[in-house]
């Protein structure tokens, strides 16, 4: 549905933009007292509840969003992902992760081929090898069961793994299937990254996973060669046969490195990187370490948002509502930020996924015509669990910047703590917090009410609270692997609707490429310098001091080194 008008010239954004300037007179304290606007504010679906009525919306709010999503045609674009339209237009591809987690029997077509069956031939193939691995009939090059894993991979074929994996270790069924073994995830170049990962592993007991979708990432490529060293440095070349596999869409690539080709889990162009945990990107680490029957959950929970995405009424869609009060917050009110504040400890790794998901998605400055955008697009997603964020960054949410919150609660503990005597278990006084803050936010505190508090006149403006600070709550019923799937399919798609609206192309990501290339300039010159003595030659000034002063005071760096590898 590629249209050259702008968003921003159709008639239903320029009658948000005057609508936005009504609600900027009404504060949410007004709105939080109209109970049938609340109620209207509240959708359930599959043990997940929203209540988006922190928002600074009222029901005709909502119904000029809606014209804004006709006007943008956000239906067809959600079709057209479905249906597995090139809508990834700069790249020339499709956008079919949600193929990753359909069902056997579904038909899913990319460039006239039903892709469902190769990815359970994939599945299958994973469930087959890490059944084998986790059962102890596949074994390490000395006969040793493999008992540890390590994923290399960086960005999309890290940050989502790692997500689920934190979410899952501690959830009592994963966790029992997880018993004996331990999943690490290399993922920075930095040395010190290797030095921590291989800590207390032993090779002969270690598998190696190597993952990128090029498998041409510089750093992940250096860090795969590392662990090679490691495991031929004390088991011999052929160990690494048995010790590393690979999970890649390159499987040409794979098999150069030295790989056997029936240890490599394909995945497909049509998966973006920061979309691919479903696929053997987060599916075999996490068999490996859980047991495919818990993945197989994950990827339900994750399918059952996709359907209810694709069929869900936008009143009843949670990814689109999700989407679509992210643009009236960040285009409408301009708040350039969104903070994600789960209750629980388990999903700590969930902002630092999302914030790739996001940011690399919808971090444009053209429409996907080519177009340069009048107006900004994406948010700086940042997060940590709620209790660390009130000791640190919430003054500023409370007293200074606006930025929309996500507090995301979860009902029942996976690991429930209860004291004799105490006046709250310790799961019911981590979601105090989580039921206050966002009426903190919303409500406020005005002088008036200090002053019956009997608060001293002169600490009166610093306990004043504006409030008026925008929120929504998600509460699951539970954390297991099917609502820890849904969770992340929830902003995977709420995204997408955000890019959607906007008129970009969320799917491609040509501004990580620059940074690469100019870093490639600069290795070439490291090893010029190092091993022929060259001068820096060709950066700026700047550039030019601080690497030349960089080589002088690490001249006792080898030119040809033998391999050394950290210990800690
Ligand atoms: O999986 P790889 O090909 O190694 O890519 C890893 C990462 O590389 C780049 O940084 C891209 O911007 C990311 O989207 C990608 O996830």
């Amino acid at each position: 549905m590629a249209s050259s008008t702008l968003i921003c010239e159709t008639q239903p954004w320029k009658d948000l933009k005057s609508h936005v300037e009504d609600i900027k007179k009404t504060h949410l304290r007004e709105l939080l007292s109209d109970t049938d606007r609340c109620k209207s504010m509240v959708v359930d679906f599959d043990g997940i509840t929203l209540d988006y009525s922190r928002q600074r919306a009222t029901p005709g709010t909502m119904d000029k969003l809606y014209n804004l999503a006709e006007g943008a045609h956000l239906k067809e674009k959600i079709d057209r992902m479905f249906n597995g339209e090139h809508i990834n237009s700069t790249e020339n591809r499709s956008v079919l992760h949600v193929a990753l987690r359909a069902p056997r029997d579904a038909v899913m077509q990319s460039d006239g081929k039903n892709v469902v069956p190769d990815v359970w031939n994939v599945l299958d193939k994973i469930k087959d090898f890490s059944e084998m691995v986790r059962n102890g009939s596949w074994v390490g090059a000395t006969g040793k069961a493999l008992t540890d894993v390590i994923s290399v991979g960086i960005g999309g074929s890290f940050l989502g793994p790692l997500f689920v994996h934190t979410a899952l270790q501690a959830d009592p069924e994963a966790s029992k299937c997880a018993r004996g073994r331990q999943l690490r995830f290399l993922a920075n170049v930095d040395p010190i990254d290797v030095a921590r990962n291989i800590a207390g592993l032993k090779p002969e007991t270690t598998l190696v996973v190597v993952v990128s979708k090029t498998f041409t990432t510089a750093e992940t490529m250096l860090n795969a060669r590392t662990l090679r060293a490691w495991i031929s440095k004390e088991l011999g070349q052929s160990a690494v046969a048995k010790h590393m596999v690979a999970v890649s869409t390159n499987l040409a690539l794979v098999e150069k490195f030295g790989i056997d080709p029936n240890n490599a889990f394909a995945f497909w162009d049509w998966v973006g990187g920061r979309y691919s945990v479903c696929s053997a990107v987060g599916v075999l680490p996490l068999s490996l370490q859980y047991g495919f029957t818990v993945v197989d959950k994950f990827l339900k929970g994750a399918s059952s948002i996709d359907q209810h995405f694709y069929s869900a009424p936008f009143e009843k869609n949670l990814p689109v509502l999700l989407g679509m009060l992210s643009v009236w917050n960040v285009s409408f009110f301009g708040y350039p930020a969104r903070a994600i504040l789960p209750y629980s400890q388990a999903l700590e790794k969930f902002a630092p996924h999302i914030q790739q998901v996001s940011m690399e998605s919808n971090g444009k400055g053209v429409s996907i015509d080519g177009k340069p955008l009048p107006f900004e697009t994406g948010e700086i997603d940042f997060g940590e669990p709620g209790a660390y964020g009130q000791r640190s960054f919430y003054q500023l949410i409370h007293q200074g910047r606006v930025i929309p919150c996500d507090f995301i609660g979860v009902m029942k503990s996976q690991q429930p703590v209860y004291l004799e005597g105490e006046v709250a278990n310790n799961h019911d006084e981590l979601m105090s917090n989580f039921f206050a803050q966002p009426d903190a936010l919303a409500y406020g505190k005005t002088p008036e009410e200090l002053q019956k508090e009997n608060v001293p006149q002169h600490l009166v403006p610093h306990k004043t609270f504006s409030g008026n600070r925008p929120s929504l709550s998600l509460l699951l019923s539970s954390l297991d692997a099917y609502k820890i799937g849904q969770l992340l399919a929830i902003y995977e798609h709420r995204v997408a609707v955000q890019g959607f609206i906007w008129g970009i192309n969320s799917f491609d990501q040509w501004g990580v490429e620059l940074g690469k290339s100019l870093a490639t300039q600069v290795r070439k010159q490291l090893h010029a310098s190092r091993v022929k003595g060259e001068p820096v030659d060709g950066f700026n000034f700047s550039t030019t001091t601080m690497l030349s002063k960089f080589l002088k005071e690490s001249s006792e760096v080898p030119a040809n080194p033998p391999t050394i590898l950290p210990r800690i």
